[in-house]
């Protein structure tokens, strides 16, 4: 074979290799959304109110719109993305929502301050983020403020976040402070494996690569033993805590749930690999309950009409604060 013969045998077998590390992480993706999807479904009624922290690029939008929601506020530290998610709620055809949009840090600024007095939610929710506030208890504390703070009691509070039981476990099975498969690479900071036990929950960092496009993100263990205990004192008690794993057991039976699961085309053509399975584990799926009170029973469905949605969305700038 001539040189030029031989890249191309070993570009065509790269690009295959890419396509197929893509289709994993895009089926990883779809499993993600699905879960996110089934605890919107379970979480919300019709006229519900919702507060989306670290909404990213809107990417739970529709299916807030298809759990009928009326309010969607959706805050992020990145402009870039909520300019995205903006875009993505102006192309949306028969909205049934208003939504807003609030720029800063979520673990620093206090959220209430941007929202109008009367402005009071059913959920909250916040999707893959809650272990970037976990880097010390302040940011935690303000998470929690901004959660409750205008959430309705009986109102419920979900979130999706790495299983920090799972990836201890995975850690202390290696020989060093990194692990990983074909899809996914996880590299804790160190030394210690052993870390709570008698130490600070909080700031214990690790690196997260899932593709190429989210390389090396630091992120924080999340010990949830600890962000139970403070949620309680805001008023925001523990409902559901589980690993992906587990979730996907439970609620694919539900037949609802099963039809959303096939129209995402979470499997491919092969079935879920293993590695794909592994990753899935990392995760957990949590729901707290505000003390005080029953969900809102929301409206008939048929009683929510599409709304005449503004020409422009803005940006609402938030402030660090720091007490
Ligand atoms: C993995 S993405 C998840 C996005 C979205 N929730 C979803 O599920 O598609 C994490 C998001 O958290 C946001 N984020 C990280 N730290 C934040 C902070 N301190 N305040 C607000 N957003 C933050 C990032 O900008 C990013 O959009």
């Amino acid at each position: 074979m001539d040189s030029e013969a031989v890249a191309s045998f070993y570009n065509e077998r790269v690009n295959d290799k890419t396509e197929r590390r893509t289709s994993r992480i895009l089926r990883m993706r779809n499993f993600n959304n699905w879960v996110k999807a089934v605890l919107i479904q379970l979480h919300t009624r019709p006229n519900y109110s919702v507060l989306d922290l670290a909404c990213g690029k809107g990417g739970d939008l529709l299916k807030w719109d298809s759990a009928g929601v009326t309010l969607y506020v959706g805050c992020d530290i990145a402009r870039v993305s909520l300019e995205q998610a903006i875009e993505r709620y102006q192309n949306m055809r028969k909205v049934k929502f208003d939504a807003m949009f609030l720029h800063g840090d979520c673990f620093s600024a206090r959220v209430e301050r941007y929202l109008s007095d009367e402005a009071m939610f059913d959920v909250v929710s916040s999707q893959f983020a809650i272990h970037y506030a976990f880097e010390n208890e302040k940011r935690v504390r303000r998470l929690l403020e901004n959660v409750s703070s205008r959430l309705k009691p009986g109102g419920f509070f979900i979130g999706t976040t790495p299983d920090a039981n799972v990836l201890i476990r995975k850690l202390r099975a290696v020989e060093g402070l990194e692990f990983g498969n074909s899809i996914f690479n996880m590299a804790f900071d160190g030394p210690d494996k052993y870390f709570p036990r008698d130490k600070s929950p909080w700031g214990i960092r690790y690196r997260f690569t899932l593709d190429e496009n989210v390389m090396d993100t630091p992120e924080f263990l999340v010990h949830f033993p600890t962000f139970q205990k403070i949620a309680a004192e805001y008023d925001l008690e523990l409902r559901l805590l589980m690993n992906f794993h587990q979730f996907y057991l439970e609620f694919i039976k539900v037949p609802e749930f099963l039809e959303i699961y096939e129209r995402l085309k979470v499997v491919g053509q092969h079935g879920i690999t293993y590695d794909e399975w592994d990753a899935i584990f990392l995760y957990t799926a949590f729901v707290f309950q505000k003390r005080g009170g029953s969900p809102d029973p929301g409206l008939d469905r048929s009683d929510i009409e599409p709304i005449e949605k503004p020409e422009e969305t803005l940006i609402h700038e938030m402030e660090d604060e720091d007490d």
